[in-house]
Formats: C-alpha cells, structure tokens, sequence
C-alpha cells in the first residue's frame, strides 16, 4: 500500500532539491513501512494514516536534512570519521531515522525515555541494514556525550531542551531544534549562555505549515 505513496516522496525530495540515491529513497520507503506495521503495536505516533505519515513525519523530517548536511559538511573531521549527533525525544525516530538515512557522514543515536520506542530503532536499524543509526532508551538528561549536533523535534521547550541536554553536547557542538512557527518566547526565556546564531525557515513540501530550525550554541 506504502508503494503508492513513493511519487509523493520523489517529488517531494525533488522540490527540496536533496540529492538522494534510489537506494537512499527505498530506504526511506521502507522506513516508512515499518513505521506504518509498528504503529500498530507499539503506539509509536498519533499520526496513523499513511500519507498523513508521509507530509507530517518524513517529508517535514526531510526539510531539515539540507541545513544538516550545509553544517556537518562544514565541519573539520578525519578521513572516514562520522560526525555524533544525538536526537533527543526522537519517538518513532523522526527526525533521526531520516537523518541516519539521508547523512551517511553522520553517526545518529536516538534517545527515548520509552523503552519500546528505543526498541524499535534499533529494529529499524537492523532491518534497514543502518550501521550508523542507535537506539538509546534513557532519559536524555543521563546521557553524556560529546555529540557534535543535538537536534529535537517536538520534543520541548528551548530552556529545557538545552538545559537536559547540555552534558551531551561537545563544547563547539551546536543545538538544532526543529519548530513550529518561530518561537519568540521560548528563545526570550533561555539563559545567557545560550545562543541562538541563526533561526531558519523551512519550507516543507505538501504542507501548509510554519517550520524552522532553532540553531544554538554554548555562549
Ligand atoms: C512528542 S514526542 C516527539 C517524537 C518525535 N521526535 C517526533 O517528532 O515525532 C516526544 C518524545 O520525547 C520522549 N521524551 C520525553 N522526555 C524525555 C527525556 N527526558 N529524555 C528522552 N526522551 C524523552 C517521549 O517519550 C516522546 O517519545
């Protein structure tokens, strides 16, 4: 059923102008397949209709994965070494399923206070054969790191995303909060030794919706 879905996906990747290889576009299929056949199960997300998964989880996911791929490309870092980002909240691993996919420079772990939820990725990152994506089931305010990039999607507020998080974040790693319309109070109310260098816009195919990326630093 999924399969009639894979045009939506093409375009929509065409319109975000990512290059990604037929391999990359099965795996992001199959990902949402299993995504689809978990849900029912393990409660992954309240989003069950398939092309409601396909706008509001992969394709908004996907929206962000150019700003990643501008930074960690951007980034010093020895021949064959992956770049460590951390998704925190990441539920039924978006966007760090996606990321894992699209970035194969980048070594993805997704950590989940819910233990089914940490299973899962690490189902996903069996099936789809994904050596650079992780399951963690922890609370994310365990975890030490360092992780280059710790990135969030729906996940909380900016005070408490960056305060919980902040043992696992590199000195010269940088947040990257992915948000609904720009969130005015929420960057108003983070602590001084927080920086946000950049609020950026996205435009996510097939959806009429307000998104940005919160990008932030250890001032
Ligand atoms: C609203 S969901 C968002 C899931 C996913 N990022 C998405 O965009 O669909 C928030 C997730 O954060 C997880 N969570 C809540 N508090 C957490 C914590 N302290 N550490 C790690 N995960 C946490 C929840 O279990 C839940 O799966």
């Amino acid at each position: 059923m999924s399969a009639a879905l894979r045009p939506t996906l093409e375009q929509g990747i065409a319109t975000l102008g990512l290059e990604l290889s037929a391999a990359q576009v099965d795996l992001l299929m199959q990902f949402l397949a299993l995504l689809q056949k978990w849900n029912k199960v393990y409660n992954l997300t309240a989003v069950r209709d398939p092309q409601e998964m396909l706008t509001h989880h992969l394709l908004d996911s996907l929206a962000a994965v150019a700003p990643l791929q501008r930074h960690v490309r951007g980034l010093p870092r020895a021949e064959g070494a992956l770049v460590p980002l951390l998704d925190v909240g990441s539920g039924g691993g978006l966007p760090g399923v996606v990321f894992a996919i699209c970035c194969p420079e980048v070594d993805v772990s997704c950590v989940d206070t819910v233990a089914k939820k940490a299973a899962f990725i690490q189902q996903a990152a069996a099936s789809l054969r994904l050596r650079n994506l992780h399951g963690i089931h922890a609370r994310v305010e365990s975890l030490t790191g360092p992780y280059a990039v710790v990135s969030c999607r729906a996940f909380a507020s900016l005070p408490d995303f960056t305060s919980w998080s902040r043992p696992a974040l590199a000195a010269d790693g940088i947040w990257f909060a992915m948000k609904g319309k720009h969130p005015a109070e929420e960057i108003a109310a983070l602590p001084a030794d927080v920086h946000v260098f950049h609020v950026e816009q996205l435009q996510v195919p097939a959806l009429d919706a307000e998104r940005c990326i919160v990008w932030m630093r250890q001032a």
